[in-house]
């Protein structure tokens, strides 16, 4: 999927930075593009993107200290500065843009649902959110900020890829400690996802086809990314469980949003060398997913690639039932109990359309 990416606020940049990197590095050419948005000049400087300042004459450039309602309002106000720095990336090559933020602050929070709508009105391509949801330690602020947050942008966003923070939390490690190795890992899942269909080795109509990922997005709402990999033989037929195996690893310890295995649909993408893909153990993965995810929706295909190992990309959209959202939600709602200041109840705001989103 050729796709523009669109960082909003400081996760958001950093993240969009990994996946360019990932992308360039891998030499997949799915990432056309990238830009970084921020209200804070100094998130900005680092970055080795183009970038737009916004809100400069309300915030002087010294960002909105986890207020999203005001992160939203900035973009309100400027997005046609932004729009203005998109539309010359905006070729016809590209497919998708990816609007990329933590939920949980204020500039991405905030911002990245202006973004997605504006963004929506203008363009017929999709466009994606992909959002990084607060992990368990981190302050009220986060998870009231994020429960709003994600309301307002699966609305507005073709289909919201969420990365929960908490997923990358090992043993004894703080998540602000662990940012750089998190990134790269959310990055390694999303970018082969893009890339999945923009595979140019190898034929048959068992590559995974860029049209495959947009329909499985098409479930909307909420999806999730899996990844995982092991050492492949040179022989397909002593592959079967290497491919079984890596796909179960994809869903079940790999997921970005754990536990998130009640979908509407799937995609398997099995990466590696053809010669090396077991056809049989990419059908039995298939059916796998097909009774774990309870969707008969279930896409399969490969993504040939100069390896020795085989790797699983595993996409599950419309997994909003899950119970991992359900538990993030009842965080955010144990966060507004505990300080009753903080803005209207997320949770009941996500399945109440009565009461008043972000937007
Ligand atoms: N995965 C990941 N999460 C991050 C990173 N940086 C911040 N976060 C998370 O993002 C949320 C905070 O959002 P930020 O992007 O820092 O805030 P912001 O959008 O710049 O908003 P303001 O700082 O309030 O202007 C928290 O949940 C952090 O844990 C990062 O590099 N990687």
């Amino acid at each position: 999927m050729k796709a523009l990416l669109v960082g909003v606020g400081q996760a958001g940049g950093k993240l969009t930075t990994a996946l360019s990197e990932f992308d360039a590095e891998m030499g997949f050419g799915a990432v056309r593009d990238a830009l970084a948005v921020n209200t804070a000049a100094a998130d900005l400087d680092p970055l080795p993107l183009d970038t737009v300042l916004i809100g400069q004459s309300r915030v002087s450039g010294h960002g909105v200290g986890g207020d999203n309602e005001l992160g939203s309002e900035l973009m309100d106000e400027d997005s046609i500065e932004v729009l203005d720095a998109l539309a010359p990336r905006m070729t016809a090559e590209i497919e998708a843009v990816v609007v990329v933020a933590g939920l949980g602050g204020g500039t991405g929070s905030g911002g990245a649902p202006v973004l997605v709508r504006e963004l929506s009105r203008v363009y017929d391509v999709p466009i994606y959110a992909l959002g990084v949801l607060p992990g368990r330690d981190e302050g009220a602020l986060y998870q009231v900020n994020a429960g709003r947050s994600l309301k307002t942008i699966v609305r507005e966003a073709d289909a919201t890829i969420l990365l929960d923070n908490d997923a990358w939390r090992s043993a004894g490690e703080s998540v602000e400690g662990g940012y750089a190795a998190i990134n790269e890992s959310m990055a390694k899942r999303v970018g082969l996802l893009l890339a999945a269909g923009e595979a140019t080795q190898g034929v048959g109509e068992s590559v995974v086809d860029t049209s495959e990922v947009i329909n499985t997005l098409r479930a909307g709402g909420m999806a999730a990314v899996g990844y995982a990999s092991s050492p492949a033989a040179e022989d397909a037929g002593e592959n079967v469980n290497t491919v079984t195996s890596a796909v179960r690893s994809a869903v079940m310890t790999g997921l970005s949003l754990p536990s998130a295995t009640d979908a509407d649909a799937g995609l398997v993408a099995v990466a590696g060398d053809p010669d090396r893909i077991s056809r049989k153990g990419a059908e039995k993965a298939r059916k796998w997913l097909q009774e774990e995810t309870g969707s008969m929706q279930v896409r399969g295909g490969d993504f040939p690639m100069n390896s020795d190992r085989i790797a699983a990309v595993v996409l599950l959209a419309g997994v909003e039932r899950s119970k991992r959202v359900e538990e993030f939600l009842e965080r955010a709602r144990q966060a507004v109990r505990d300080e009753p200041e903080a803005k209207p109840d997320p949770a009941t705001a996500f399945h109440n359309d009565e009461i008043d989103d972000l937007l």
